[in-house]
């Protein structure tokens, strides 16, 4: 349900008992909250209050009708505004109009009427217009710039509740994660919920501009700073201005550039590569990272004293593996989505499919998960999507060095695969993997294996 917000209406009349005739009979609706204004000065002082439609008696003592409605409509573009006037002029009422009035009433017995019908109907429209831009920052809140971040799990909840307060200020926020655990999508959210949605939102990846292009690419330069620097380029953090910069990869900044960062980011200017005018910026920043950047700091390799000023809230992103059956609702939705989006009559994942996705241990998380089962929806001949159908790697080619999972967790997913491919069978796994079958049924009673 909408809250029902007052419907703010100012009425601009000198003369008190018209005035406070219309006053009377507007305020007859109790969600109306009506104010009179004797002059135009005091109602142009008190536009800052918002209201959703004004009177305005086209003869006041400090201004005529025309001055008013334009000042009021330079202030408030999408306040609509009814002139009222003593006499009748033909050419007066079609000024009035051709300036933005919504209507032109002569005083007579008629007018409250009239002017009731009116108020009436614009009130109507400011609401579906108010409950619409509601509706849209919810959808906002919920999706942010258009994506769902789905998630049922506890700890994606509390990641939720962090997005929804990082949105409250401007605060640093650092999201950390595995690869395609959701960074990006979180700093989208954190972007079209806050103050600054409307304004631009500019991920730069560090990982994916050559080391020597990434100062111009932040910083921007001027024509002629280097060789190839045909025309002058605005930096991303320019670009950025008003809104949201997400620096993605930021373990991957080169030390003598942190420092430049650092410095840039508390002046809050920015000087071109090749320039010497600093141009002063206003930027929301959302760091991102699959490292840990606090064991970067320890090995010398990322600056303290940047990591302290980008430290700022931080997200820490599960795995997809430790968000328990969020596995099973992401992997459905991704399925009925790509089908509907590709006119496929709906498919269902077997409950083999579905065991088989609970185990897997998903290196590349929520983007390999996304991949995997799009290719099984493609691949699957009637409306059912069998386990065979997930062209999901084994453990060992799953896992790499660079999947960032420690030893014991790509351990565990090895044995967990070559268990699941052998159907339980812990003897026979314990062959293929050359160990003691005593240390699978150990890691089982540990609740570190499933089987059965
Ligand atoms: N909770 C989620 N709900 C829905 N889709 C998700 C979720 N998390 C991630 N995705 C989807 O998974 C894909 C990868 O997400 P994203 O790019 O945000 O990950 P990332 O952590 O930034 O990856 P990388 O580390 O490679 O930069 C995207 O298609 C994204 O929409």
């Amino acid at each position: 349900m909408m809250p029902t917000l007052p419907f703010k209406i100012f009425v601009v009349e000198d003369n008190e008992w018209y005035g406070e005739l219309l006053v009377h009979r507007l305020g007859q609706n109790p969600n109306h909250s009506v104010l009179r204004f004797a002059t135009a000065k005091a109602c142009i002082e008190q536009l800052g209050e918002q209201p959703d439609f004004i009177t305005l008696d086209y003869s006041l003592p400090d201004a005529k009708g025309e001055q008013v409605l334009r000042q009021i409509k330079e202030r408030l573009p999408g306040v609509e505004v009814i002139v009222i006037s003593g006499q009748e002029d033909v050419g007066t009422a079609v000024s009035m109009l051709r300036q933005g009035a919504y209507d032109y009433l002569v005083k007579d017995e008629n007018t409250l009427d009239r002017l009731w019908n009116i108020v009436g109907k614009v009130e109507q429209q400011v609401r579906l217009r108010r409950e619409n831009s509601q509706l849209r920052q919810q959808i906002g809140v919920r999706f942010g710039a258009g994506q769902p971040i789905l998630g049922e799990h506890q700890s994606m909840q509390h990641v939720q509740t962090l997005i929804t307060k990082a949105a409250r200020t401007t605060i640093t926020v650092s999201v950390s994660g595995e690869t395609g655990t959701g960074k990006e999508l979180v700093a989208k959210a954190i972007h079209f919920q806050s103050g600054r949605a409307a304004q631009p939102f500019v991920a730069v990846n560090m990982a994916a501009i050559p080391r020597e292009l990434v100062e111009s690419e932040l910083f921007g330069h001027e024509k002629g700073a280097f060789t190839g620097a045909v025309a002058r380029r605005v930096g991303r953090l320019e670009e950025a201005n008003g809104g949201t910069l997400f620096l993605d990869e930021i373990a991957d900044l080169d030390l003598s550039l942190q420092a430049k960062l650092l410095r840039v980011l508390q002046e809050r200017e920015v000087t071109r590569v090749g320039g010497n005018q600093a141009v002063a910026f206003d930027v929301r920043l959302i760091v991102a990272t699959h490292r840990d950047l606090l064991a970067e700091v320890q090995a010398g390799r990322f600056r303290e004293d940047l990591y302290y000023r980008l430290l700022g809230l931080p997200i820490a992103l599960p795995p997809l593996r430790q968000r328990g059956a969020d596995v099973l609702l992401l992997a459905e939705v991704f399925v009925r989505d790509f089908c509907a989006q590709n006119n496929l009559p709906p498919r269902q994942l077997t409950d083999d499919a579905r065991e088989r996705l609970r185990t897997h241990p998903f290196p590349g998380n929520v983007r390999e998960l996304k991949a995997v089962v799009e290719l099984a929806t493609v691949l699957a001949d009637g409306e059912l999507i069998d386990a065979n159908d997930l062209p999901l790697r084994s453990g060992r080619a799953a896992m790499g060095a660079s999947s960032g999972l420690s030893l014991r967790e790509q351990t565990t997913a090895i044995v967990q695969n070559c268990l699941d491919e052998l159907n339980g069978d812990v003897l026979a796994a314990a062959a293929r993997l050359r160990i003691g079958k005593s240390t699978i049924y150990r890691m089982i009673q540990q609740q570190e294996l499933r089987v059965g």
